[in-house]
């Protein structure tokens, strides 16, 4: 007992000088701490950001772009931090029920104010661009698209963004966006490298944008836009087709199919042994497809799949005009399209059905990638679905259909060839950010592509650094 209270009346660590050091301890690492919270302040605030959402027809997403706050105006430096899948279909399937269209972005929007540092959420500018499913509700029904506009801008200005508004954009800016995404982030606007062309292709419509040194934009204007950037013109050719997205051409091709009204039918686009009931009301229920529907026609019919690629491509075709045409050359349905020129990038569905085939190799030669698909789709339902438990069941009886709609539309619509075909580079994302119009559409509505090439300085920065450090060295001696 008194061995114990003699070391407590010894212990070192109650002399006042000890607690003297401690205390001037703990001040010093509370000042250091908080030098260095402050000194990393301005670090947080480098930054700035921006918010764009892609209403598609098939679904809505969310994109936040970051970029170094006082290089508004320099090159190739805007990233994709940050993504969000809305939950649910695209705004266009809320036109009965517009207010759930807000309702629906809330998730998304909540994580993007996560995301982006609070001090920098009343500047942050936020967009809303509505693509192919909204122009279809627009010609359809414009006081249901008007009122989804409404309920969707209310939900939006209820955050703390820099709200700038939410619009259609037209099919020429949704192909002319995307083509600058491609290029701004291969870096290749600002070097002034040959381009790259862009090929979209989404639930409702599918875009097919690039550059062609033969092509002035005269022959076609409607499908010409002119850009200066970083000093150098573009001219560039577009064309945006309404109802060739995957979906609409699904539609389509089964609209083909059911001209009679008939209770059955075999498609070659579907495996064998797939078997549906579908409503015919449903099926037409589109501008795309809405004045073939039959006249006397059941409820519904029996969707049955038989599994047949060459059958399916015929079908397929059918489905594009390729008769008719007022120009030197055209794609189908009387569009005017130049020579096809250069390496292009196809994303959003022509990656995911690619991707899914296995296919997205186009150093395959263009017959053995038919009869690769050929064979998917001469497999049984059965099988397809076993051998794929973790794929939505929607997607995967989707995909023979998809990959032959792919093949046909870039084939005989756009006329790739076995030589050309290989330029072609199926790509989701490009140095971490999604291949697609929205940062594009940012970059251009924040005029962050200069016109001219920016002034390079007389020395760059560490050239100078080193001069200085030089100059201060031999002073010394
Ligand atoms: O451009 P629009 O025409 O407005 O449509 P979108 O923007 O909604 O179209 P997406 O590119 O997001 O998707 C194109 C299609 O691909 C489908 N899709 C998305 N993910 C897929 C996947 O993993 N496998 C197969 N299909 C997929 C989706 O349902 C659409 O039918
Ligand atoms: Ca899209």
């Amino acid at each position: 007992m008194s061995a114990q209270r003699e070391m407590k009346e010894k212990n070192p660590w109650h002399t006042p000088v000890t607690i003297i050091i401690t205390v001037i301890g703990v001040i010093a690492i509370v000042a250091l701490v908080t030098v260095g919270v402050l000194q990393n302040k301005p670090l947080l605030q480098k930054y700035k950001y921006g918010i764009v959402l892609d209403a598609g027809s098939s679904h809505t997403a969310l994109y936040i772009y970051e970029w170094p706050a006082e290089k508004d105006n320099n090159t190739g430096r805007v990233e994709q931090i940050h993504s969000c899948k809305v939950k649910g279909p695209g705004i266009s399937s809320y036109a009965s029920t517009p207010l759930k269209a807000g309702e629906s972005l809330r998730e998304c929007m909540q994580e993007a104010e996560q995301r982006v540092p609070r001090k920098r959420h009343h500047e942050t500018p936020l967009y809303l661009g509505a693509t192919a499913g909204m122009r279809l509700l627009n010609m359809e029904d414009s006081a249901a698209s008007n009122k989804v506009f409404q309920a969707v801008e209310e939900a939006l200005q209820k955050f703390p963004f820099a709200f700038q508004g939410a619009r259609i954009l037209s099919g020429q800016e949704e192909g002319a966006f995307g083509w600058v995404t491609v290029n701004y982030l291969d870096d290749r606007l600002k070097q002034g490298l040959e381009t790259t062309g862009a090929l979209d292709l989404g639930g409702a419509s599918t875009q097919i944008s690039f550059v062609s040194d033969n092509y002035d934009g005269s022959e076609s204007p409607d499908n010409s836009v002119t850009f200066r950037l970083y000093g150098n013109g573009y001219n560039l050719y577009t064309h945006s087709f309404l109802c060739y997205g995957k979906d609409q051409a699904l539609r389509m091709t089964l609209a083909q199919q059911t001209l009679s009204g008939p209770r059955t039918i075999q498609d070659p686009c579907f495996h064998a042994g797939y078997n549906e009931t579908k409503n015919y009301s449903v099926l037409y229920d589109s501008p795309c497809v809405s004045k073939r529907k039959p006249q006397s026609a059941p409820a519904t019919f029996i969707h049955e799949g038989k599994g047949n690629f060459q059958q399916c491509q015929e079908i397929i075709k059918r489905v594009f005009n390729f008769t008719d045409c007022k120009f030197s050359q055209c794609s189908f349905n009387g569009v005017f399209q130049p020579l096809l020129q250069g390496p292009f990038g196809a994303f959003s569905a022509y990656y995911f059905v690619m991707n899914f085939l296995n296919l997205t190799d186009t150093s395959i030669p263009l017959e053995t990638v038919r009869d690769k698909l050929s064979r998917y789709c001469a497999t049984p339902w059965h099988q397809v679905v076993q051998q794929h438990p973790g794929v939505k069941v929607k997607y995967l009886a989707e995909y023979c259909f998809s990959g032959t709609y792919i093949l046909t539309l870039l084939t005989e619509g756009y006329n790739f060839t076995s030589w050309s075909y290989p330029k072609i580079k199926f790509i989701k994302k490009i140095k971490g950010s999604d291949a697609g119009w929205t940062l594009g559409y940012m970059l251009n509505l924040t005029n962050m592509i200069p016109a001219e090439a920016p002034d390079s300085p007389p020395l760059p920065y560490t050239g100078y650094v080193s001069i200085v450090t030089l100059l201060a060295v031999t002073h010394k001696h």
